[in-house]
Order: C-alpha cells, then sequence, then structure tokens
C-alpha cells in the first residue's frame, strides 16, 4: 500500500526517555508480588527485602520490559513474559541479599577486584552509552532520511543505477575499466552468462523509469518478479540452447559464463535433463511471456487490445468518440448483476491500491477516446493554425462574456492559449437529421449529432499535486502522545504500525492478550485531548486487521489534485466514460468511482465540508474524459451560483435549470425519456442500453421500415442535482416521486442521478430516496443524527471538512475514507473553455415545461376526459361559442359526450346553462383562457418560461 508505512514507533513509545510503558508498569506490579512471595517462608526477612527492593530494583525492572518491547516488537505476550522472567530474576536476587550476613571487612586481593570489577563495570557502561547513542544517532539519520522528497530518493537511486551502467558498460564491452570494471564484468558474466551483455541497457532504462515515474509501491512485488522469470527465462534459454550446440553441458564456470550464467544454470539445467532442450525452451518461453506480462501489468486477454493500441499510437491514429469498435470489448456489467455483495469488497474501489473497480468489466480493452501525444497535438495546433487564418490572434478587444468560440459562422475574436487549441477545427455541430415523427414514438431530442470531431480537452489542464509523503515528524509526535495516553491508563497496547493519508493517518494499535478493546475505543477522548483534535475516529477493529485503527488529522495534511487521480495508471486504463476521480484513501490509494455502477449516488455535508469541491471535480472528471455523445447532463441548481461556470458546455441537454419547479419538469421528462428508452430496449429484446448502443452501432438493429426515425446510440445522462433541499421545500411530491422512478428503474437504461445536499434532514432525504439512492459519500456533517440519515452509520461527524470524506459505495458495508479531489476554478475554466471550442449545446425541446398530469388534483367528475374537456373550453373559449354540434363536429365525438362536456363547462361557469336548441352563453373571455387551464391541471400550465 502507497502510504503503508511500518513504524519505528514500538521501539521508541517504550524507549527510554519516554514515559513506562503499561508494560513495564504491569511488570513492576508482578515483581512487587514476586518479591513478597518470594520472601514469604522467611518472614524475618520479608519486610527488608520489601524495602531494599524497592529503589533500585524498581528501576531495573521497569526497563527490562520496555527494552524487551523494543526488541521484540509487537507481542504483548512476549512483553509480559519478558517482564515476569526479569521480575522472576529480581526476585531471585532481592531475598539471597536481603538474608545474608552483615559482610565481614573483605581483604585486599578481594577489594582490588571489586575495584576493577567497578572500573571494568564503568568502562563497560560508557561504552554502551556510546555504541547506543551511535544507533540512535544513525537511527534518527535514517528516520530523516526516509522524510527525504520521494521524487529525490527516487533521483538518487536513478543516479545510482547510471553510473553503475556506465561501469558496468565500460567493464563488459570495452574492457576498460580496471580492476573494478574487471570484477563487476566477471560478476555479471557468472551471474547472467551472455545475456548479462544488456545488462548496462537494462540498468539505464531502469534509471529513466525512476527518474520519469512516482513511486508505485503496490505493483513493485508483480514487477519484481516479472522481471526475474523474465530473467531466468532469457538465461535458462541461453544455457539450454548453447548446451544443446555443444552436446553437452556447460560445465565449466568459463563455459558457463557464455552460456546462461549461474542464473541460466538455476533452471535451464534440471528442465533440460528432465524435459530435453526442445520442450524446455518451449517451457523457459512461456515462462517469459508470463514474466514479461507480469512486468508490464498487462493481462493476457488484454494483450490484443494492447498491440491495436500501440500500433495507433505509433501510426497516429486516434479512435473517434463514435466509433463503432467503441466499446466493443466493454462487456456490459449490468446485465449480469454487480459483484458488490460484500462489504470487504471496499478494497475494489482503490485504484490505486490495484483494484480498479469491477475485474469482470474488460474496460482495459476499450482504446477509445485515446487522446493524442503531445508531440501530436502541438503538430496540429501549428497545422491548424497554418490552415485556418481566421484562428490567428485578433487585436479586437476581448468580449466581457470571455472568449468568443470557432463556430462555422462565428469568427473567433479571442485565440485560446496554444495547449488549450483544438487539434482539429471543424463545424461546432454537424447537421442534425430530419426531426422524428411526431406520431410515433421519438428519441425526444437527444440524438448524437455531436460526435467524432469533439476533441477531450487535454490533460495537461489539470495541475498535478506534490508527491506524497510516507512519515513526517508530526506523525511521530502523535506515536508518542498516543502511546503516552495508553501508559497512563495502563492498558496494554501499543501503536505498532501506521499509514500516512492525504488528510489523516491511522495509526494501528494491538492490545495485549486479555484486553478488551473497549478499553481503547473508551479512551477516544484523552486520545482526541492528547492529539488535539476534536476529529479523532476509532476504528476497532481496522476492516481485515487484528488491530484498532485511531485516525488522527495531520496537521501537515497535503492536497489531492484531480489532475494526480485522473492521471493514475488505473484511472487512465479505465476508459468507461463516467469515471470519475473521487480522491485518496487513507493508504494513499487513488479512489475513483463509476457512475454507472453507483448507480445513484447521494451526497451530504455541511457547509464548507467539500461538497461543491466534489461536484467540480466529478464534473471536471467528465469533461476530462467523456464527449457530449456519451454523457449528457441536467445540472439542476437552485443555489444559482454553485453550477454556473458550467453553463453552455455542449453536454448539457437543456440550460443549467435554477427555478425549483423546472427542476421537477426536468425530471418528469428524465422519466419520459427513461420509459422510452425502456421501450425501444424492449422491442429490440435487450436489458441494457449498452446492449442496444453496440446493436445500434454494428447495424444490428435498425428503426422499423417506413420510420422516419434514426436509431442513434443512446449517451448515458446524468441528473445532478446540487441542494436536494431547495427542491424538496418546493414541491417536495413531486421530485420524490420522479427521483423514486427514476432511481428505480433508470440504471438499465443508462440515466443516472447524483444528488447533493447540505440539509441531510429526513424530510431532505426521505425513508423512499435513501432506500433507492444506494451510495453514499459523506462530508463533514455537523451532528450524529446527519451522519446516520447519511452513511446509516455514525463517523460523518468527526471528519475534518475541506474535502475529508466517508465513500459508502453500493454493497460495501465499511465507508471508505477519502481526501476528495481538488480542483482550482482557474483549472475549471480551462476545461470549460475548452468544452466550448468542440461544440456548442444541443438542448432537447420542452425539458423543464411542466407536463399536465391527468391524475393530478383532477376533479372526480372529470375523471378521463380531462384532454377532451381542454380541448372543448379551448374551442368554446376561442370561439365565443356554445354550441354542442360544434363540438361533436369538431372533437369527433358523439351527442352524448357533447353534451357531458358542455355540463363539465357549466358546472365550472364557462358557460351558462342550456337554451333549448340555442347555443348556450360564454361566460368567460378569450384572455381568462389560461387561468382557467391552469386551475384545470392543477396548477400545471401557465409557469413562467424564464425566472
Ligand atoms: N478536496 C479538497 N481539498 C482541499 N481543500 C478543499 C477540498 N474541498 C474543499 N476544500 C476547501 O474547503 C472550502 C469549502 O469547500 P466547499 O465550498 O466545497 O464546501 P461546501 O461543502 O460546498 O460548502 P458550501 O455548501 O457552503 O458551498 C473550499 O474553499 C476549499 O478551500
Amino acid at each position: 500500500m502507497a502510504g503503508k508505512t511500518s513504524a519505528s514507533p514500538r521501539p521508541r513509545s517504550g524507549g527510554e526517555g519516554s514515559p513506562a510503558t503499561p508494560r513495564a508498569r504491569t511488570a513492576v506490579g508482578k515483581s512487587s508480588t514476586g518479591s513478597a512471595k518470594s520472601a514469604a517462608g522467611k518472614p524475618a526477612a520479608a519486610k527488608a527485602a520489601t524495602t531494599k527492593a524497592g529503589s533500585k530494583p524498581r528501576t531495573t525492572t521497569a526497563r527490562t520490559p520496555a527494552r524487551a518491547t523494543a526488541a521484540k516488537g509487537a507481542s504483548g505476550r512476549t512483553a509480559q513474559s519478558a517482564g515476569a522472567r526479569s521480575s522472576n530474576r529480581a526476585a531471585a536476587t532481592r531475598p539471597g541479599r536481603a538474608v545474608a550476613p552483615a559482610p565481614s571487612r573483605p581483604s585486599v586481593p578481594s577489594r582490588i577486584g571489586r575495584g576493577l570489577g567497578r572500573g571494568i563495570g564503568a568502562v563497560w557502561r560508557l561504552l554502551a552509552k556510546g555504541v547506543g547513542s551511535m544507533v540512535r544517532t544513525v537511527g534518527r539519520s535514517a528516520v530523516a532520511a526516509r522524510d527525504l522528497d520521494a521524487a529525490h530518493r527516487r533521483d538518487g537511486l536513478a543516479l545510482g543505477l547510471v553510473a553503475l551502467a556506465v561501469i558496468c558498460a565500460i567493464g563488459s564491452w570495452f574492457h576498460a575499466a580496471g580492476p573494478v570494471g574487471h570484477v563487476i564484468d566477471l560478476s555479471v558474466a557468472t551471474l547472467f552468462g551472455a545475456p548479462g551483455v544488456i545488462l548496462p541497457a537494462l540498468l539505464l532504462a531502469g534509471a529513466v523509469v525512476l527518474m520519469r515515474t512516482q513511486g508505485d509501491r503496490e505493483h513493485r512485488t508483480r514487477r519484481i518478479l516479472g522481471g526475474l522469470f523474465l530473467t531466468l527465462s532469457v538465461t535458462g534459454t541461453f544455457e539450454v540452447v548453447h548446451s544443446a550446440s555443444l552436446h553437452g553441458a556447460a560445465d565449466s564456470a568459463q563455459a558457463r559464463r557464455s552460456a546462461g550464467g549461474a542464473a541460466g544454470w538455476l533452471l535451464g539445467r534440471p528442465l533440460d535433463a528432465g524435459v530435453t532442450a526442445a520442450p524446455a525452451v518451449v517451457l523457459l518461453v512461456l515462462l517469459g511471456i508470463f514474466g514479461l506480462l507480469l512486468l508490464t501489468g498487462t493481462a493476457m486477454r488484454d494483450v490484443p487490445a494492447a498491440i491495436r493500441d500501440a500500433l495507433g499510437r505509433i501510426q497516429g491514429e486516434r479512435r473517434e468518440p463514435d466509433d463503432d469498435q467503441a466499446y466493443d470489448s466493454y462487456d456490459d456489467p449490468y446485465g449480469t448483476g454487480d459483484e458488490f455483495v460484500d462489504g470487504d469488497l471496499a478494497d475494489d474501489y482503490r485504484v490505486g491500491g490495484s483494484v480498479a473497480l469491477d475485474e469482470n468489466v474488460d474496460l482495459a480493452a476499450t482504446t477509445r477516446l485515446r487522446r493524442p501525444s503531445k508531440r501530436r497535438q502541438a503538430a496540429d495546433a501549428e497545422h491548424t493554425a497554418a490552415i485556418l487564418p481566421a484562428f490567428e490572434p485578433v487585436t479586437a478587444p476581448l468580449p466581457a462574456a470571455g472568449p468568443v468560440l470557432p463556430t462555422d459562422d462565428a469568427q473567433p475574436t479571442e485565440v485560446l492559449p496554444a495547449r488549450l487549441r483544438p487539434r482539429v477545427i471543424k463545424p461546432a455541430v454537424e447537421e442534425t437529421p430530419a426531426p422524428a415523427s411526431v406520431a410515433e414514438p421519438t428519441q425526444l431530442t437527444l440524438d448524437t449529432a455531436i460526435d467524432g470531431t469533439y476533441q477531450l480537452p487535454p490533460t495537461s489542464i489539470l495541475k498535478l499535486g506534490a508527491p506524497p509523503k510516507l512519515q513526517t515528524a508530526a506523525n511521530n509526535e502523535v506515536i508518542e502522545r498516543i502511546s503516552r495516553v495508553l501508559a497512563e491508563f495502563k492498558i496494554d497496547a501499543a501503536v505498532t504500525g501506521f499509514t500516512r493519508g492525504p488528510t489523516v493517518t491511522r495509526y494501528e494499535v494491538e492490545v495485549g492478550p486479555g484486553v478488551k478493546v473497549e478499553a481503547i475505543t473508551r479512551l477516544t477522548r484523552n486520545i482526541a485531548y492528547a492529539v488535539a483534535s476534536e476529529h479523532v475516529r476509532l476504528l476497532a477493529p481496522i476492516p481485515g486487521k487484528s488491530a484498532v485503527g485511531i485516525e488522527v488529522p495531520n496537521i501537515d495534511r497535503e492536497m489531492v489534485r484531480l489532475g494526480d487521480v485522473l492521471a493514475a495508471p488505473e484511472s487512465r486504463k479505465d476508459q468507461h466514460p463516467l469515471v470519475i476521480g473521487l480522491g485518496k484513501d487513507v493508504e494513499g490509494g487513488f479512489v475513483t468511482a463509476n457512475l454507472a455502477k453507483t448507480p445513484h449516488l447521494l451526497v451530504a455535508g455541511a457547509t464548507g465540508s467539500g461538497k461543491s469541491s466534489f461536484v467540480n471535480s466529478m464534473l471536471v472528471s467528465l469533461l476530462q474524459r467523456a464527449s457530449p455523445a456519451e454523457v449528457r447532463m441536467v445540472l439542476i441548481d437552485p443555489k444559482m451560483v454553485e453550477l454556473t461556470p458550467y453553463e453552455g458546455i455542449p453536454h448539457l441537454i437543456t440550460p443549467i435549470i435554477t427555478n425549483p419547479k423546472k427542476a421537477a419538469a426536468a425530471l418528469a421528462w428524465l422519466v419520459e425519456e427513461m420509459e422510452q428508452r425502456y421501450t425501444d430496449m424492449l422491442a429490440h429484446g435487450v436489458r441494457h442500453v449498452d446492449d442496444f448502443n453496440k446493436k445500434v452501432r454494428s447495424g444490428q438493429i435498425t428503426a422499423p421500415p417506413g420510420s422516419e426515425r434514426v436509431y442513434r446510440p443512446y449517451p448515458y445522462i446524468l441528473g445532478i442535482i446540487d441542494e436536494l433541499a431547495d427542491l424538496m421545500m418546493t414541491a417536495p411530491r413531486d421530485v420524490e416521486d420522479a427521483i423514486v422512478r427514476i432511481t428505480q428503474k433508470a440504471r438499465a437504461a443508462g440515466i443516472h442521478l447524483v444528488l447533493a445536499t447540505q440539509r441531510p434532514s429526513v424530510d431532505v432525504v426521505t425513508g423512499l430516496i435513501k432506500t433507492n439512492v444506494p451510495s453514499r459519500l459523506a462530508f463533514a456533517t455537523s451532528s450524529l443524527t446527519d451522519s446516520r440519515v447519511i452513511l446509516d452509520q455514525p463517523g460523518a461527524e468527526k471528519l475534518s471538512g475541506m474535502g475529508d470524506g466517508l465513500y459508502l459505495p453500493m454493497g460495501v458495508r465499511n465507508a471508505i475514507r477519502i481526501q476528495g479531489a481538488y480542483v482550482s476554478d482557474e483549472e475549471i475554466a480551462e476545461v470549460v473553455a475548452f468544452a466550448k471550442t468542440q461544440a456548442e449545446p444541443e438542448y432537447a425541446e420542452n425539458v423543464t415545461v411542466p407536463k399536465p398530469d391527468p391524475s393530478k388534483n383532477v376533479d372526480p367528475d372529470i375523471g378521463g376526459d380531462l384532454d377532451e374537456l381542454i380541448e372543448a373550453i379551448n374551442l368554446v373559449v376561442t370561439s365565443q361559442l356554445g354550441s354542442t354540434s360544434m363540438l361533436q363536429r369538431k372533437l369527433r365525438v358523439g351527442f352524448a359526450k357533447a353534451g357531458r362536456l358542455m355540463d363539465l363547462m357549466e358546472t365550472r361557469g364557462i358557460v351558462g346553462p342550456s337554451e333549448g336548441s340555442k347555443a348556450r352563453e360564454v361566460l368567460v373571455k378569450t384572455d381568462e383562457l389560461d387561468s382557467i387551464l391552469m386551475t384545470l391541471t392543477g396548477g400545471t400550465e401557465g409557469v413562467p418560461d424564464e425566472i
């Protein structure tokens, strides 16, 4: 684990200079008892023995277990037995001293002997002290060296490798490095045989990798194993081939140096002897392939995609977002159901930790949306500038509203910085297809016309943070303080390690045998007091470990930048467009979330907790990774300020919604879109929108003959509500209904919701909403109750704010503590500006227009006739003619129905009573029509378009 550090605290906590450890105190108690017992048989001497043993021996016994603790490390049993042993020793000597007769005056030689003994003892103590202090100094320097910047440590190592490579090369290739070079040459040849000649090149390559990458402890073992297997394979093959060509094994040391060396001999020889040369070579080649896979972290199934990818990169080709192959290798995770069945799968969400989401989803093979290399981007930008003079700088004053973006008919008046220029400048919006027929189901207006030419923003926009620290002086200080508390309360427990995250460090405390874990949890307040932080959180135990976790905020906290999270190899490997960067966990692993799998997320936290920062990170992640053809969004921002920077991004289905009533209408629209998608999927026998899209792309699904519809892949839709409370205050029933309907079924239709609130009370996050929104992200809450509302467990009230969060993905029992990723306003502005240069938003119609709900507030006497009644009122009022036969004719209804509609109008004061064969009097004017219809439909008519 990246941040996992095996602490040296135990020696420190129990060492000299620190207060006596609990174990030491336990040992002191035993010592006294032991003395008393030993003396029991000799009452006369007992008192003297106890008194004499009072001072000096106590110090000794107090120290002895402490040293035992330092030497043995973790086990309480070890410490105790050491304590017991020393007590026994003390007990054994004290009675002896106590009952000894008063010594007669010693003889001269014995006095000399004793003096000599004292002198030697003094010298010995002095020596021991000197050596001890030297060891401590070296130890302190080692710890200080660990505080060195990781990048510097890696650079130092890399330069060391370069030096070794140079000496090796001069020694092996030119035989000219003097005696040292000769020894190195001989050693390399002895170890690796003939293949050893490439060692200098490998060392250089290693140095370059060290200098260009960040440390990755997680994969170190895999890589070392891979390298080992590869070495054994190559040298073994040399050994086998060499001995086959000589018709016998290379037996002399000289001959072995020309073959596979000691390494080759180790595996090649037994294989050759056991299965003969040819099969041995096959086995060794297979081992080599395995080694290569391990070294590169590639699974066999990913090899074709990796080769395609590499070839594509060599040829400089870029797959277009709408490429038919996009997602071809993406197995639908939804149809088969999720894997998240156990709380212990929390690790699946840590990408820095090696597991990147669901192993079943072969997203790595998906090669879509890869960005061209920086060199290529630069070349393209130059090319673009050359062929499009309109993109050259102009001296016109900048418009106040920011850059005017290049479109077909608008000339740019401002030039974006070179690094932000799009690679290809094409018409922002492609020609839209013919509108769908009104009579048949439409795909609403979410056609995916924005496609091929869309370029994702360059990753260079997002800044990278400083490399993480593994241990600092602050950590050592906290260990001291925790140890002190444990000692003061006489708890037989010790800090045995810790893992430092960006915001908090989790200190691991192991308790001695027979000590209740509650003994530590009861001390939460005392520990909080000792470390001077009110945000101490205890995990008893740490999931999967026999240790209690004490999470203490770092006073030297580190910022996690979104750029780092998205640049993590595992995040890049997962090409799903709905993957967002969340942050880092306590162990320093990067955490991402796939919104398609959450599948709906509730985010809550008090003001200032980092909720808005999360929403920004989420949106920027999406803009960085997804084109509008893949992901469209409905942004609802009743607070009117939070999401404003994103106004005008091409991913929007409708302008950012700030009016709660319109927000309710937009949610209803999402429900309709969902139903529409279900209808399409049902008609073609597919269970998930991914399958539908795949079939549309491959041409397996086309619109029925004669239809005016054109099937296009459905983009994912993300509905983001930044302040659910405001919506729930305005239209609780509508909003809750819509959210529940969407969250219950929209997952398979590719529609997902993210609901954020700073007021996680039960009237905002209702039971129904909670049941249907399975994934939760809690930032610091103001109360335990709020924490329970969001997470169904305490913990969020102990968070320290500023992005410190608890993530509880669907199906996971234990929340993962994360430090949310941060993205600055400048980065947001640049990413948004770039996205806007690529395309203009294509807004769908009527998203925010409230639809009349026939079942809502309709008088019982109208029943199912509401639509016809509305039409009838329209006819009668606009023509000012209360004629039943006119209704019969125009509405194509029978006499009875027309008469009933007329009676309904009479009871509502729209027309007067029947006057025989004459037309009825119309009692309302045309300009009152809207308000009448509004009353009739229960208030859903007549909402103004703009707020
Ligand atoms: N992930 C983070 N990393 C570093 N600092 C952060 C992070 N998230 C938030 N902060 C800091 O905390 C401050 C408040 O964060 P933010 O505005 O996101 O809180 P909020 O919960 O949305 O509050 P409000 O609801 O009042 O807007 C920010 O100005 C920023 O300085």
